[in-house]
């Protein structure tokens, strides 16, 4: 409740003074770490919303300030801190323009998870946290068809597109990663973001555009440029990020850049679902159809379908390929694991063939992608929602409205009476688990729980973990069976890098690879 009006009705009371604290803006989750305007400087009293939940580095203005600022080269010491001292339950930690909602006990995580959508909000926060509407324009946050396909048309047919995928993905690591007899080193991070762009564009446009360097590049530059634009956003006053965001964009021109090599395609489907009807013969069988399938209106113009297609790769390219890379490094710097993947992906290839049925087989190659998730993932935080209306846990638990709440992935993931020995990377501790009686189909790499939730968790769980976990199958599979691999820095994995929520492998290292030699 603000007392804007009845600080200049009343004396403030003792009673007023023990509930409130000195805020700028009347935004129930402001903190302080935004540059001040003048509108701040009509600095208003109000009860402190989230007086019972504790706060790490303190809920004043003055440390939460001070905590907010170092929140971006911090976060995961400050999330691991509230986590230690208030485990179990609820914390909040500052960012710079609001407070983070904690949780991280499994029957809390769960009641997030079964929250319906017009109270704790999945599409608010993605929205809210990247700009979509304001940067990348509001029909993708209107109408999220192209979400519904991920998780409806392209997991239904992976079985049907395994072997496209599995072709793109051989292709392009031998272009990336040359087959050499003596030891070479890659600078591997772009390499394995080029093949994952290439291999998942060959899934949603198709051949030969998925191809095309300065297609690729498009979507590789539309992830990196959006990220940067957040930053520079997100250090914004709320009021002037609409206005700056307008200037800020490049989406028009990474529109404009992509279709010149997707208009001609879609415009030639468009005339032929003109022709011969929407099951026009030799259809591919792609998500760029799919989308077609669907679009009506306006969104069947080449800029909107275009923008689609730019917003798919944008969830699929950066996510999948710091996940691959998070593993190879793991690989790279213990080849003992070398060996026994190798045997268990010959096994299984042998048996089964390059198929689908034949990635999940492969209980060792799973668990260790599994484990890696668990390890590093590439968030701190995951399931993050926005409250549209006040939520109360059925422990009493209160979330006004306005609030931002999250799960503590990465202190879940490593915490020891989870995950005995939690601090250490353990490659096929799931395969062992799988291995027994009972355990056969739980504890896949796909698999979400309260307890794992690099996916997130729920209706909103990643639904591009299928084909991704068969795409990074494929290319590890593809690697371990062709070569040898070390880090150039040989028994040493380098250092994740912590950016905001970002777990990121170190994209500056470089991998060792030669020809397979036993
Ligand atoms: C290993 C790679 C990937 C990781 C680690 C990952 C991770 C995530 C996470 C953490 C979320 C948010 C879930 C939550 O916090 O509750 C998410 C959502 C999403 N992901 Fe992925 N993702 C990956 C690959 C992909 C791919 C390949 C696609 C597309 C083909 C994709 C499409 C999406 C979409 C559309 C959403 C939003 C879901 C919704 O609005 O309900 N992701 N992903």
């Amino acid at each position: 409740m603000y007392l804007l009006i009845g600080i200049f009705s009343r004396p403030l009371r003792e009673k007023d003074i023990e509930n409130a604290r000195c805020d700028i803006l009347p935004d129930p989750q402001r903190t302080f770490g935004s540059i001040p305007t003048l509108g701040e400087a009509f600095i208003i009293f109000k009860r402190d919303p989230y007086a019972h939940i504790p706060a790490v580095g303190g809920a004043d203005i003055i440390s939460s300030y001070l905590t907010a600022r170092k929140s971006y080269s911090h976060s995961r010491e400050l999330i691991s801190e509230g986590y230690a001292k208030y485990k179990g339950g609820l914390f909040r930690v500052p960012e710079n323009d609001r407070w983070n909602i904690i949780v991280s006990r499994p029957d809390h995580i769960e009641e997030v998870r079964k929250a319906p959508d017009n109270i704790l909000s999945f599409s608010d926060f993605t929205n809210a946290e990247f700009f979509v509407k304001e940067l990348m324009g509001p029909t993708l946050t209107e109408n999220e068809y192209h979400i519904d396909l991920v998780r409806g048309s392209l997991t239904k047919n992976l079985s049907l597109l395994f072997d496209d995928l599995r072709e793109e993905v051989m292709l392009a690591m031998e272009d990336n990663i040359p087959l050499t007899d003596d030891w070479t080193s890659v600078y591997v991070f772009p390499k394995m973001v080029e093949v994952v762009a290439r291999a998942s564009n060959r899934i949603f446009v198709g051949l030969p555009v998925c191809r095309e360097p300065e297609f690729l590049q498009v979507n590789i530059d539309y992830t990196m440029d959006a990220n940067a634009n957040r930053d520079i956003l997100i250090r914004l006053p709320i009021f002037l990020r609409p206005l700056v965001s307008k200037f800020l964009t490049t989406v028009p021109k990474s529109i404009a850049r992509a279709s010149k090599h997707l208009g001609p395609i879609i415009q030639e489907r468009l005339n032929l679902i003109d022709e011969y009807g929407p099951d026009y013969p030799d259809k591919p069988v792609d998500y760029l159809s799919w989308l077609l399938d669907l679009a009506t209106g306006d969104e069947r113009r080449i800029p909107q379908l275009t923008n689609r297609i730019l917003h798919i790769n944008f969830a699929a390219i950066h996510t999948s390929s710091m996940s691959f890379t998070h593993a190879l490094y793991h690989l790279a710097a213990e080849p003992h694991y070398l060996q026994p993947l190798r045997e268990e992906i010959e096994t299984v290839i042998d048996e089964e063939g390059w198929t689908k049925v034949a990635m999940t087989k492969m209980h060792k190659l799973d668990s260790f992608f599994r484990e890696s998730q668990r390890y590093n993932g590439i968030s701190l935080l995951t399931l993050s929602r926005i409250a549209l209306k006040d939520f109360t846990f059925s422990d009493g638990t209160f979330i006004p409205k306005g609030s931002t709440i999250s799960a503590a992935t990465y202190s879940i993931h490593r915490d020891d009476e989870k995950y005995p020995d939690g601090e250490k990377f353990d490659g096929f501790r799931f395969a062992r688990i799988r291995a027994q009686e009972g355990q056969n189909t739980s504890h896949q790499f796909v698999n979400t729980s309260a307890d794992y939730v690099p996916f997130g968790h729920g209706k909103h769980a990643c639904p591009g973990r299928f084909f991704a976990a068969n795409e990074l199958k494929v290319m590890m599979a593809y690697l371990i069976l062709n070569y040898d691999v070390k880090m150039e820095n040989e028994g040493v994995r380098p250092p994740n890098v912590a950016a905001a929520l970002a777990c990121i492998p170190d994209v500056t290292a470089n991998v060792m690879f030669r020809r397979r030699r036993s």
